[in-house]
């Protein structure tokens, strides 16, 4: 008998977001460093789609692209959201050892080897990937600063602005760390085809930068405003699934 969060998906048996618990992590000294590429040219926009705000990319051809790590082949890189909390004491999906972040950034790439579009690769086992960074109250981030002045201009549902140059690998922690497994989208259709990619060391913003995403609206203009806070999927179960970490 299933219970009630186990058929979130007709019979779900790899949904994400998941608690990682360190020690039971298993160490695969198979799994190879991530290698990343993201050509800087390739961001197009910035919109808002009443969920989260999303950083949209050329994917017509591998120029923004991930490989190496568990992965079989290269996949593109096609947008980047984030999921945060009302308040710095939740926000995250993943949790490390129960551990909450403020909020964690979503890199989606799709296979594109095994797929001919990014919206068939989402119906594809190992059809997506997506790196997770876990996002901590510290210093001011630079690099996430250019992201956060534009925020004003999506402020409402179904706003978009022109974002032409960012590289998201600024985004990125420094260190090679990170724990995989096979698990799903954490919005609808909440398919199973992400392989996960959870970066260990989480990168520092400063609260202003909290605050600035906390303004955004779910809402559309002329709409009785509703804040864009707590954009994140409870934990899914682990059932028989491993997580592999790439250190030891
Ligand atoms: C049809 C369809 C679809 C899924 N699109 S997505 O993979 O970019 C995505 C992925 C995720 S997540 N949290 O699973 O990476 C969240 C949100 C989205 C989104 O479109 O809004
Ligand atoms: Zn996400």
């Amino acid at each position: 008998k299933k219970n009630n969060s186990e058929l979130s998906v007709s019979g779900g048996t790899r949904q994400s977001p998941i608690n990682i618990q360190w020690r039971d992590s298993v160490y695969d000294p198979h799994l190879k460093p991530l290698k990343i590429h993201y050509d800087p040219t390739t961001c197009l926009y910035i919109w808002n789609n009443g969920y989260s705000f999303q950083v949209e990319f050329d994917d017509s051809a591998d120029k923004s692209v991930i490989m190496g790590g568990p992965l079989e082949n290269h996949y593109r890189l096609k947008q980047f959201h984030f999921h945060w909390g009302a308040i710095n004491e939740w926000g995250s999906e993943h949790m490390v050892d129960s551990k909450v972040y403020p909020a964690e950034l979503h890199l989606v790439h799709w296979n594109p080897v095994t797929s001919t579009s990014f919206e068939e690769a989402i119906m594809e086992n190992n059809g997506l990937v997506v790196i997770g960074v876990f996002l901590k109250l510290g210093a001011h981030h630079a690099g996430l600063q250019k992201l956060v002045d534009a925020l004003p201009a999506v402020k409402h549902k179904d706003t978009i602005v022109e974002f032409d140059v960012f590289d998201p690998s600024c985004l990125m922690p420094s260190c090679p760390d990170y724990w995989t497994y096979d698990g799903s989208l954490t919005t609808p259709p909440l398919t199973e085809s992400v392989t996960w990619i959870i970066k260990k060391t989480p990168i520092e913003v400063d609260q202003n930068q909290l605050e600035e995403f906390r303004m955004l609206l779910f809402t559309s203009a002329g709409e009785e405003e509703k804040r864009m806070v707590d954009n994140f999927r409870p934990l899914q179960p682990l059932m028989n699934r491993t997580v592999r970490s790439s250190f030891r």
